[in-house]
């Protein structure tokens, strides 16, 4: 057994570019796009597609659009991931540091941060900041750590921390998020979760025969539900709403960010925004809780884009509900998921 104070956390999220610049931009897409997980098809064929033709013409447009999002002290994403991580580290006695998937700071950063802290370091555990299962999210920031680890020869030992999506705390967290906006007049609220192409469902489905296959395939009890995002995101929504009183008629779930001409999993957000206000929900209020930090995914794509969309659709009013970010709800729940893996592993 461990000592508790031997000891170190880290706080995984997925990354930004280094700066807004366009090749800065460009070396960050094609580290995330050259990702086995996130485009999973053959190497070379991915290297044409992401660096031949993908990446020249995506660059630019994404440099434009965390230009618009950026803050004085850098991308969203890292720099709520780093108040996160004060945040922890006010409530724990043991050091806490970040990482990120693809960018900076590196897993190896990070453990290295970790070890000059406490040299005598006996044990690392990561949370990846990712409620749902996902191979292009939470596997591939699992794995990578694991990667980094195992090929860095470390002798502390590693845990990491599997996918809180139904986890009360959380569910909590987003509920308690929601509430004060819930004053305000409204017609809908849409959960909007980030989309993957309906192919990676189909290969993360362990049994071969259920996902996207079966009727309501995502509340038939199933071995596959432990891999399955639609799942995941279909239950977090469920609890969610469940715990605001929310009546079924009153919310709904769609999924954003498409890239590419592939099949992704459906409602489109993009689609439900331009369809709600004929339905007659003019009032919408749009929640995100696959992000647990504000990203170019949310501060663009949903409080820009999408406002813009639903308005000119004929929507009357439209409200994003930020991202967990340092709610006190949230960092309690992270600091209770650190303790809880301590407890199974320390003395
Ligand atoms: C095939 C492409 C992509 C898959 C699959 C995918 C899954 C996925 N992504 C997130 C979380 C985030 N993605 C973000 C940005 C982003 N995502 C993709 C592509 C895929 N994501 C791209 C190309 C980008 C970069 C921006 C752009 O050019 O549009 C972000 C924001 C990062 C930031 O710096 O703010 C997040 C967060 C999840 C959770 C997920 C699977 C469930
Ligand atoms: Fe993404
Ligand atoms: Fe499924």
């Amino acid at each position: 057994m461990v000592s508790k104070s031997d000891v170190g956390i880290i706080l995984m999220n997925l990354g930004s570019p280094d700066s807004t610049a366009v090749p800065d931009v460009k070396r960050y897409l094609i580290e995330f796009l050259m990702d086995k997980r996130v485009i999973d098809y053959p190497w070379l064929f991915r290297k044409i597609l992401i660096e031949g033709i993908i990446v020249p013409r995506r660059a630019a447009q994404s440099a434009k659009a965390y230009e618009s999002i950026w803050w004085e002290e850098g991308s969203p994403l890292i720099a709520l991931t780093k108040q996160l991580q004060t945040a922890v580290q006010h409530d724990m006695d043991i050091p806490v540091e970040i990482a990120m998937r693809y960018g900076n700071p590196h897993p190896e950063v990070a453990y290295n941060n970790l070890l000059r802290k406490n040299p005598d370091l006996k044990e690392v555990i990561v949370l990846p900041l990712y409620p749902h299962y996902a191979m292009s999210s939470y596997e591939t920031a699992a794995e990578y750590a694991k990667e980094i680890y195992l090929k860095k020869k470390y002798t502390f030992k590693l845990s990491v921390i599997p996918p809180f999506y139904d986890e009360p705390d959380y569910i909590n967290a987003v509920a308690e998020s929601m509430r004060p906006y819930m004053q305000q007049d409204y017609d809908y609220i849409l959960f909007s979760y980030h989309g993957v192409p309906e192919r990676h469902i189909h290969k993360g489905d362990i049994t071969g025969s259920h996902c996207l296959k079966v009727n309501d395939c995502c509340h038939v009890r199933s071995e596959a539900h432990k891999f399955c995002y639609r799942h995941q995101v279909t239950i977090t929504s469920e609890l969610v709403a469940a715990k605001l009183g929310l009546p079924k008629d009153k919310w709904g779930i769609s999924f954003q960010s498409r890239l590419g001409r592939e099949e992704w999993l459906k409602p489109y957000t993009a689609a439900t925004l331009e369809q709600l206000p004929q339905e007659g929900k003019k009032k919408l209020l749009i929640v995100c809780p696959a992000f647990v930090s504000d990203c170019l995914e949310t501060l663009e794509e949903i409080a820009v884009e999408g406002k813009h969309s639903f308005m000119h659709a004929g929507g009357d009013s439209y409200t994003m509900i930020p991202c967990l970010n340092i709610h006190p709800l949230w960092v309690k729940a992270v600091v209770k998921y650190c303790n809880q893996i301590m407890e199974t592993t320390t003395v």
